[in-house]
């Protein structure tokens, strides 16, 4: 577990995170829209940028102002880019870091390189160079180096930016079994990424906490909100002009729009929120 409290954060005079406190735990979804800061959180928890005001606790120690140093608590950070030794083989390129990390008998490391090509599911592809992986596996390359040290708190920021449906979706699996014996912490701004996944969501912009909850509370607070209306094409651009319009889809009879609204709407159906629907409703200020 987590636990931030009022963490500030400027660069010049620019306020980047402003009184920040959230209690990360579980698998936890950190979303916002672009700029919303939560790139910057991430490096403040890992340590890569310092902290303003406020404090952080992780597995009960203390970190406060100015830049913490990590003690005994491990944790893993995965950047949106990840590329290293791109002209060495996967199980080469492992062995190097995991002697870097001061693993420096042979056979030991052997082991725990086959242990963790295991863990993120590649194996088979040992001697492939980084640069012949597919991004989604090169994240997961990217994940078995964290492992190799047993991190207990693992942070991905935009984990799944780039990725095939297919491979997004082994990747969601890896995050869910990672998630099950550590804290996982995913950023992003795709709702979908996070929906199916994520036990706890914050909800950050420009720099502020919005929401922190279940997903079942970020959905109800559109709850009563959502509405769908059939219409012609031919009415389509004046009801854009006039209704917070968030989904058009084709239909046989019709186009079908999904609106939303704090007021009841005649001619139209409503209908239950999805977890899209809570998040825009709380970054967009809707009903409040
Ligand atoms: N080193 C820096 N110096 C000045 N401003 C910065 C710096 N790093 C980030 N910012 C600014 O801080 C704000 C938050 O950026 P951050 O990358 O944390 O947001 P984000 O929520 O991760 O966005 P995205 O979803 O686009 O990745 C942005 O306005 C950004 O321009």
């Amino acid at each position: 577990m987590i636990k931030i409290n009022g963490v500030s954060k400027r660069f010049k005079k620019h306020h980047i995170l402003s009184d920040v406190s959230l209690q990360l735990e579980g698998i936890y979804g950190l979303i916002g829209p672009n700029g919303a800061g939560k790139t910057t959180l991430m490096k403040i928890l890992s340590s890569l940028i310092s902290l303003n005001a406020g404090q952080v606790e992780m597995n009960g120690e203390n970190y406060r102002k100015g830049k913490y140093v990590k003690q005994n608590t491990l944790i893993g950070y995965l950047p949106q880019d990840f590329m290293v030794y791109p002209n060495i083989g996967l199980e080469e390129a492992l062995d190097h870091i995991a002697m870097l990390q001061g693993m420096m008998n042979k056979q030991e490391r052997q082991v725990k390189v086959r242990q963790v090509i295991k863990q993120v599911n590649l194996q088979g592809h040992e001697n492939k160079k980084m640069i012949e992986l597919s991004g989604g596996m090169r994240k997961r390359v990217g994940i078995a180096q964290l492992l190799m040290g047993d991190p207990s708190i693992l942070l991905f920021d935009e984990p799944t930016a780039g990725l095939d449906i297919e491979e997004r979706i082994r990747f969601r699996n890896l995050l869910r079994n990672l998630g099950m014996e550590r804290t996982v912490v995913i950023s992003s701004h795709i709702v979908e990424d996070i929906e199916f996944l994520c036990t706890k969501i914050g909800v950050l912009k420009e720099g502020r906490v919005l929401f922190e909850g279940s997903p079942a509370e970020l959905k109800a607070h559109a709850k009563g909100q959502v509405w769908e209306y059939q219409v012609a094409p031919s009415d389509l651009d004046a009801i854009m002009n006039q209704k917070e319009v968030v989904q058009i889809t084709e239909e046989s009879n019709g186009m079908n729009l999904r609106v939303y609204s704090t007021k009841s709407e005649s001619g139209a159906t409503s209908v239950e929120p999805r977890l899209v629907d809570g998040y825009l409703a709380v970054v967009k200020g809707i009903g409040r």
